[in-house]
């Protein structure tokens, strides 16, 4: 019988190291040995491995690995805009800013607070991005690993001068499949989407599961890119 959750320390099972490009990233683990590294470079998680050391997120070969462009892999975080279905540059400026680390962050609820190794990340709009986008907000990232090895992602937005916005948000998640004829997502029956293949033309999904027979970009009207 184990009891390591007992004294575990995710303090010290958080570990600070940098990037490729000198940025701090951080380096979650688990008693298990599962573990994720998500760096301030776009709150981006690039890593999640599970207990047996095996890579569970895809990273594009032709990945450019320099700020300001985003990095092809891992989880990108999409905000204020997924895509360009707005002013704003491809997928929101989240993805290409330094975040912070989020020292003091409100609680969360008891029900989400579930990771055993965690780090709270914060992103602050600038100067120039307020000339882009004129609204006050702070978002807020929770990266956790679970002691069964689960990622989990919480986001907070938050207006802090009570003048409405809106935005759109995704995790932009790479997977890495070994086989995708096996791959199938269902729950998105009924929903419309945009094929991004077809000049972004509407359909309405109608199968109860999505399978993969050749190069597919679609974007689901909820917000759900496949
Ligand atoms: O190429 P970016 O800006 O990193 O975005 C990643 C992908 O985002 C998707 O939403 C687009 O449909 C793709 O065309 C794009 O490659």
């Amino acid at each position: 019988m184990r009891h390591s959750a007992a004294v575990w320390d995710y303090r010290a099972a958080t570990e600070i190291t940098k990037d490729w490009n000198g940025i701090n990233q951080f380096l979650l683990r688990n008693p298990q040995g599962a573990s994720a590294r998500v760096s301030l470079h776009g709150g981006q998680v690039t890593s999640w491995r599970n207990e047996h050391g095996e890579e569970l997120l895809f990273t594009s070969s032709k990945a450019i690995f320099k700020p300001p462009k985003a990095m092809r892999g891992g989880i990108p975080i999409c905000f204020p805009q997924f895509g360009n279905c707005g002013s704003l540059e491809q997928h929101g400026f989240a993805r290409n800013k330094i975040w912070t680390v989020d020292d003091n962050p409100p609680p969360l609820h008891p029900n989400d607070s579930h990771g055993i190794s965690f780090v709270d990340l914060l992103l602050k709009p600038s100067e120039e991005d307020q000339k882009g986008w004129p609204h006050s907000f702070e978002f807020r990232l929770r990266v956790s690993l679970t002691t069964d090895g689960d990622l989990i992602l919480i986001s907070r937005v938050r207006n802090i001068n009570g003048k409405p916005f809106s935005f759109s948000f995704a995790y932009h998640t790479y997977l890495s499949v070994s086989d995708i004829s096996e791959v199938r997502i269902e729950g998105l029956e009924t929903l419309d989407y945009l094929d991004n293949l077809c000049q972004r033309e509407r359909f309405t999904e109608q199968g109860d599961a999505i399978t993969f027979e050749s190069e597919s970009l679609i974007m689901k009207k909820s917000g759900h890119m496949l």
